[in-house]
């Protein structure tokens, strides 16, 4: 799967000005509010068309307004799950899934409709009617209903803005699911980076109606490049490993990441030799010049400094490299002058929470 979009739209005053490509996996579309994030989706759905450019899926080309091509929303076979669930209120949870396979092409009909049913655990809501389910559940057969019309793409905008923090928390290990085990290419809109580092293979960065950057979802998130103060503040690392042990008594579990070090990480319900992601937020990493002892946190990392970034705002962004992977640290530019950090220094990152995902 490629999806090539090059497009130009003026909505008022705002001029929406973008242009990305995307190869399988979940791609985040990821800005602070007013980036453009939905005007561009929409553009990718149908549901809008561009004053100028393209929108190709794998050679298809479904937008280009140079030949006057632009196929409409409903042929283009594509799933869309909005910041609200949008389900038929009169229909049941089962019927609402059936009205999603009625669109799916006759050779392409989800096989295995239980398969998806029993990925976003909504088993036992069949029989029920919208008005008698939370957010999360309304969300997660919105999802399903847009699985079971076998779509070539599937389009979240914000999909979990609408919920609590709970609720979030209960439907993102279905989205992780979702991504690795069906294998259906994702657009997904956020403004959260611990979403977007949760769920995200790559990021693209959009800023005032123009793609700022685009990277995959460790360097993007690192800090330096995102554009608002709020999305700096949390900024961090997101790394790739593997649980090696647990230890159950004490709710630990070591994690090796690629580079080979390891990493102790409060987990609950992991086993040796799953493959994790972790999430490492820039604040909770502190800078140490020699080895710190008697200290509460469980890792204390031996690294060097790469690059030392600071923000103009009196903060600095740090990229240190620890064993090949690289840890980002965000301490204030007058400790950074204290300790008189620069490339190549030996240093010391002392963790204090990695969130494991
Ligand atoms: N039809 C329209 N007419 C005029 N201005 C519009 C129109 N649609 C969108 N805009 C403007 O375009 C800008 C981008 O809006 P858009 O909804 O794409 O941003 P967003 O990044 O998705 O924001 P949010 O995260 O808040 O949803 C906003 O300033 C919005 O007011």
């Amino acid at each position: 799967m490629s999806l090539v979009v090059d497009v130009r739209q003026r909505l008022g005053t705002f001029a929406l000005d973008a242009a990305f490509t995307a190869e399988g996996g979940v791609t985040a579309l990821f800005g602070r509010s007013g980036s453009g994030k939905t005007s561009l989706v929409r553009i990718v759905a149908g549901l809008a068309r561009p004053d100028e450019g393209r929108v190709v899926l794998s050679g298809d080309v479904l937008v280009d307004t140079a030949r006057g091509v632009f196929v409409p929303a409903h042929r283009r076979r594509f799933g869309y799950v909005f910041q609200e669930a949008r389900l038929f209120p009169h229909m049941t949870v089962r019927q609402n899934l059936d009205y999603g396979r009625w669109f799916a092409p006759k050779g392409a009909r989800a096989e295995n409709p239980a398969c998806i049913v029993d990925l976003l655990g909504i088993g036992d809501l069949l029989k029920r009617r919208p008005a008698n389910l939370s957010g999360g559940e309304k969300q997660r057969v919105a999802i399903g209903r847009a699985l079971l019309s076998a779509p070539r793409l599937l389009l979240m905008d914000e999909p979990l803005a609408a919920l609590d923090e709970d609720r979030k928390a209960e439907i993102l290990p279905y989205l992780e699911r979702l991504r690795d085990e069906v294998g259906i290419p994702i657009v997904y809109v956020s403004h959260s980076v611990a979403e977007v580092a949760r769920i995200a293979d790559r990021v693209v960065l959009m800023n005032a109606g123009r793609v700022e950057t685009v990277g995959p979802a460790s360097e993007v998130l690192g800090g330096p490049r995102l554009v608002s103060a709020a999305e700096r503040r949390e900024a961090g690392s997101v790394l790739s490993g593997r649980v090696e042990a647990c230890d159950a008594a004490h709710g630990l579990a070591t994690i090796r990441l690629q580079g080979g070090l390891p990493l102790v990480v409060p987990a609950a319900g992991v086993s040796a030799g799953e493959a994790v992601r972790l999430r490492i937020p820039a604040r909770d990493v502190m800078v140490a010049t020699v080895r710190p002892e008697g200290l509460s946190a469980l890792n204390i990392l031996e690294g060097t400094v790469e690059a030392v970034e600071p923000d103009g705002e009196g903060m600095t962004s740090l990229v240190l490299s620890c064993r090949g992977d690289r840890i980002r640290a965000r301490i204030t530019a007058f400790s950074a002058g204290r300790l008189g950090l620069a490339p190549g220094l030996p240093v010391y990152a002392v963790v204090k929470t990695v969130a494991l995902e």
